[in-house]
């Protein structure tokens, strides 16, 4: 790797880290969840009880203080390394919003930044959507700054292996079970037709459905690195969290509790719970596993310990400055290494063409091919 030095992050003069967003307040939750929802045709019923969830949490979503961590602990890395670059935070739903970011990095002088999202694999909800916004907020914003999208990190070494080390020290505190117990990873559902149009082909031709090739790819690195280290093969399983949408429209499955369900009909005693999908422990990790899924699995009269997402830990943050200092060296024309592990390539800088579609049809996204 290069010395640090102030020259290695040309071109870039920003960093932005672009987020989902959530609530901090009760008077929040509503119009949060009408940002998210808007035009998307959730049940009223499902929101109430979305709304609910947040409420269990006196109206406030960790995961602004958690992406206000994680910028802190970015920034101290940038300093640490002789990385002059100055980091802000944007989000697609809540305050601070991209737009009102973007005019305030305009303000600042910023001209072109790397876009680092909370979001490590490949689907509209995942990937393009922010892609998307990204365009929604530049074509708002006169003379505004560049955007260069990070590529996908979900084979990342620096997010694989902190997860690694989350379940060897999840298997650690169940005791009677540590041996035999299932490895239940657990990703955010996304609609069934989203999941196949997720990804690009890429020159060879491989097919889409990227979102769910990604995350086995995940599963089996982290599972394989699971064995490694202990010695014994944990049966292991990718299931899902959080659906939402209309009944009858079709979503990845099983969801995780009818799968513990299952493990417990089949006799498995301990299972650690893997929150694979997820970068840092908000809602969906605090409420969907371990306030939801934990009942089940206490009902169920099994063990079950929920192991850490990637959260601050310095890999991750090391991960977030390796992606930083790669782009900008590829920007600069030279040929950086771009590390991945498990079985899938880096992916690319930019989106192929018509990448993860956009199920109510198309619009137009930065950072593509055909952007
Ligand atoms: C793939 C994926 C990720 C992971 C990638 C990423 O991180 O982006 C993710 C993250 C998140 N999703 C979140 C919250 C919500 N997602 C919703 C709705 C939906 N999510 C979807 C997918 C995903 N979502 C989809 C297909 C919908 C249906 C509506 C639509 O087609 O867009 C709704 C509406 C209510 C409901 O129906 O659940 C809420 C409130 C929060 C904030 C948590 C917090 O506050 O701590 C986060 C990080
Ligand atoms: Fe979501």
């Amino acid at each position: 790797m290069n010395p640090p030095g102030a020259t290695d992050v040309l071109p870039y003069d920003a960093l932005l880290v672009l987020s989902f967003g959530g609530p901090e307040k009760p008077e929040d939750v509503v119009p949060f969840l009408e940002n998210v929802t808007r035009g998307r045709g959730i049940p009223r019923e499902r929101l109430e009880q979305v709304g609910e969830h947040y409420f269990l949490f006196g109206g406030r979503s960790p995961i602004n203080d958690q992406n206000r961590a994680l910028i802190a602990a970015v920034e101290k890395d940038f300093a640490e390394q002789g990385i002059d670059l100055p980091v802000y935070f944007g989000n697609r739903n809540w305050d601070p919003y991209l737009a009102d970011t973007l005019a305030t990095m305009k303000a600042d002088g910023v001209r072109r930044a790397a876009v680092f999202t909370t979001s490590a694999y490949s689907s509209w909800s995942s990937c393009r959507q922010y892609r998307e916004n990204l365009f929604d907020a530049v074509a708002e914003t006169p003379d505004a700054p560049r955007l260069d999208k990070l590529r996908q990190y979900y084979n990342h070494p620096g997010f694989i292996e902190p997860v690694v080390d989350a379940v060897l020290a999840a298997l650690a505190e169940l005791p009677d079970e540590g041996d035999t117990a299932r490895l239940v990873f657990v990703t955010h559902s996304i609609p069934t037709e989203m999941s196949e149009t997720s990804g690009s082909t890429d020159p060879n031709g491989q097919p889409r459905g990227a979102y769910v090739r990604q995350h086995r790819s995940a599963v089996d690195e982290v599972a394989r690195r699971v064995k490694e280290a202990t010695g014994r093969a944990h049966r292991h399983d990718l299931v899902y969290c959080s659906r939402s949408g209309a009944p009858s429209t079709p979503w990845l499955e099983p969801d995780v509790n009818d799968h513990l369900e299952e493990l417990a009909t089949d006799g498995v005693g301990g299972v650690v719970m893997v929150p694979i999908g997820f970068v840092s422990d908000h809602m969906e990790v605090i409420y969907d596993l371990d306030t939801e899924a934990m009942a089940t699995a206490e009902r169920l009269g099994m063990q079950a310990v929920r192991a850490a997402s990637a959260g601050v830990d310095p890999r991750f943050v090391a991960m977030i400055r390796d992606l930083v200092l790669e782009r900008a060296a590829a920007e600069r024309g030279e040929a950086p290494e771009r590390p991945a592990v498990g079985s899938m390539p880096a992916g690319p800088d930019l989106c192929g063409a018509g990448c993860c579609a956009n199920p109510r049809g198309p619009r137009p996204a930065l950072c593509g091919v055909d952007s």
